[in-house]
């Protein structure tokens, strides 16, 4: 069982609060999707659940210990992070870059124990990438390499999953596929936290919703209390029309409301 807690957590950067006060409770068995406008501060409220941007105030615990007192191989260990748009920078091949996923659980020195070939080949197949194992990942597609990077983040099993909208550039097979993962990889027990802009994937899949709005957090609960259209006018200025919310049927349709200006 994985506990990860936000306290109060501040974030600024140009001489404003990009991320205000956000508190969070979060454990194992929990998908929750973090959703708000462009520029609410979800990526930046992820990279400090990470542990990879310190609070200007507030602290983030992982099982009750103080991310920013963990080495790196124990943070590495305790979560894995997707980030948003990851780019492939070196010619590196698909099944390379996966088996970077296990590195916090390789030994020193050595080739891969085969066990955990097993299991690079069990999320390249998950993910469609079985047949691209050979493939540089400089050529692939974005979605492919979308598709790469979620089994890399995967592959090691990590107790805490953070993704930075890991369905981006995804159709919607493998869209509705990758989402299905996440949920399926939660309810074995794990935690999963992941931005998503899809509101119908998130209604019909997360366990539990976060909004942010401008850096605060307006609304968390389970996906049933908060996928409102209430909370979602106030959170993305649009008119809303939620039907089923946490049920796998779930709908969610939209018009834009006149763009706010107090902005
Ligand atoms: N270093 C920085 N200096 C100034 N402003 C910043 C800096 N980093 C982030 N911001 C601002 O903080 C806000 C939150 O950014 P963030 O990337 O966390 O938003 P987001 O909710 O993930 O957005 P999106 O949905 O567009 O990906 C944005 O308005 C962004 O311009």
């Amino acid at each position: 069982m994985s506990r990860l807690e936000a306290n109060g957590l501040t974030l600024r950067r140009g001489g404003r609060a990009i991320v205000q006060d956000v508190s969070l409770r979060m454990q194992s068995g929990m998908f929750l999707g973090l959703i708000g406008a462009n520029g609410a501060g979800k990526s930046s409220l992820l990279a400090m659940l990470a542990g990879l941007l310190r609070p200007d105030a507030g602290q983030v615990a992982i099982d009750g210990q103080d991310v920013a007192g963990l080495s790196l191989r124990q943070r590495a260990l305790a979560r894995g992070y997707l980030p948003q748009n990851p780019r492939a920078e070196w010619p590196v091949s698909v099944e390379r870059l996966v088996v970077l996923g296990l590195t916090p659980q390789l030994p020193a020195f050595g080739g891969l124990p085969a066990g955990l070939q097993q299991q690079v080949a069990r999320v390249l197949d998950q993910f469609d990438m079985a047949g691209r194992a050979q493939q540089s990942v400089t050529t692939l597609s974005g979605g492919e390499l979308a598709r790469t990077m979620l089994a890399r983040a995967l592959v090691g099993d990590p107790p805490i999953l953070l993704a930075d909208e890991p369905l981006a550039g995804l159709d919607p097979h493998h869209a509705i596929d990758g989402i299905g993962r996440l949920r399926a990889f939660a309810d074995q027990g794990r935690l999963v936290i992941a931005a998503l802009h899809e509101l119908t994937m998130v209604a019909r899949h997360a366990t539990h919703v976060a909004v942010l709005d401008q850096g605060r957090l307006i609304a968390f609960g389970t996906t049933q209390d908060v996928m409102k259209a209430d909370i979602l006018r106030q959170a993305f200025q649009v008119d809303a029309c939620v039907t089923g919310a946490g049920t796998p049927t779930a709908m969610v349709d939209f018009v834009a409301l006149a763009r706010r200006t107090d902005g």
